[in-house]
């Protein structure tokens, strides 16, 4: 499974030169490295233009759906296409995407952690239901955006619903790159998945981006990682057989007994 992670550096508030990024992105990737699953950063159109996002994405002509559809269809590639800001119903998500190698929208999951930090409840609102797995070329897998990260419960939930790779899609800050690295690490080892975390790059309104973007194989070693500052495609291929290899020798999921944890 050869996984390929943009970890960007995103233009705040232009979605349409974005989708250029993006779409050019993926032709050079496509034509060298033959991936299975291409992988974007949270909210990849507009960064966290939280003020003004309603405006941006209201005035929007590109379907990005489609836009991905075409990507996917034109290269034969399987896309974890990140999140991007949506509105329906009159309410603002933050909401992932993944689209098949046929072009088909498969899952589709709305951020349910709004982040105090960024103030993300004034301007965004929260899924209404947790992720729950989804299939690409075989294989179980979940997604997660960026502070879900920090959410054990939710990682858990996946596993236990025979997800073999969590992708964590983000744009996490600099200033908090140590929970990044540590968390990443601790929901691959606890569940025994590869997690693919893809994050972006640069600098917003003041805030940096920690980079870094990786995967971990369920035993917890870095597979690769990207920097910490600049731009950079990651090209990881994954050996699917771990997860069972890992997963005999540390039976974690028969020695789990949840009719003793009390907690909502
Ligand atoms: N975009 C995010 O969800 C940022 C999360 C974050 O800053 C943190 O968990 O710390």
């Amino acid at each position: 499974m050869k996984v390929v992670m943009y970890q960007m550096d995103i233009i705040p508030g232009k979605p349409e030169e974005n989708c250029k990024k993006v779409e050019n992105w993926a032709e050079e990737v496509c034509n060298s490295v033959n991936p299975d699953i291409l992988v974007l950063p949270e909210m990849w159109t507009t960064a966290y233009t939280l003020t003004e996002l309603e405006t941006i994405i209201q005035e929007l002509d590109t379907d990005i759906v489609l836009f991905l559809q075409g990507i996917a269809k034109k290269h034969m590639v399987n896309l974890v296409a990140g999140s991007i800001a949506v509105k329906e119903n009159g309410k603002v998500y933050n909401r992932a995407l993944v689209i098949d190698r046929h072009g088909e929208l498969i899952y589709q999951y709305d951020k349910i952690h709004l982040v105090p930090m960024l103030k993300e409840h004034l301007y965004l609102d929260g899924g209404k239901e947790a992720g729950t797995v989804f299939e690409l070329d075989g294989y179980k897998m979940g997604l997660m955006i960026c502070y879900d990260l920090r959410f054990p419960e939710l990682a858990r939930s996946l596993a236990l619903q025979g997800a073999e790779i969590i992708f964590v899609v983000a744009e996490w800050p600099s200033a908090r790159e140590l929970h990044w690295n540590i968390l990443q690490k601790a929901r691959a080892i606890e569940n025994q998945v590869f997690v693919a975390s893809c994050n972006r790059v640069g600098i917003y309104d003041g805030v940096e981006f920690a980079g870094q973007s990786q995967v971990i194989t369920p035993w917890g070693e870095s597979l690769s990682v990207g920097s910490s500052s600049t731009e950079e495609t990651l090209t990881t291929s994954l050996d699917m057989s771990t997860v069972k290899k890992i997963r005999s020798e540390v039976p974690v999921f028969n020695s789990r007994v949840p009719s003793l944890y009390k907690h909502q």
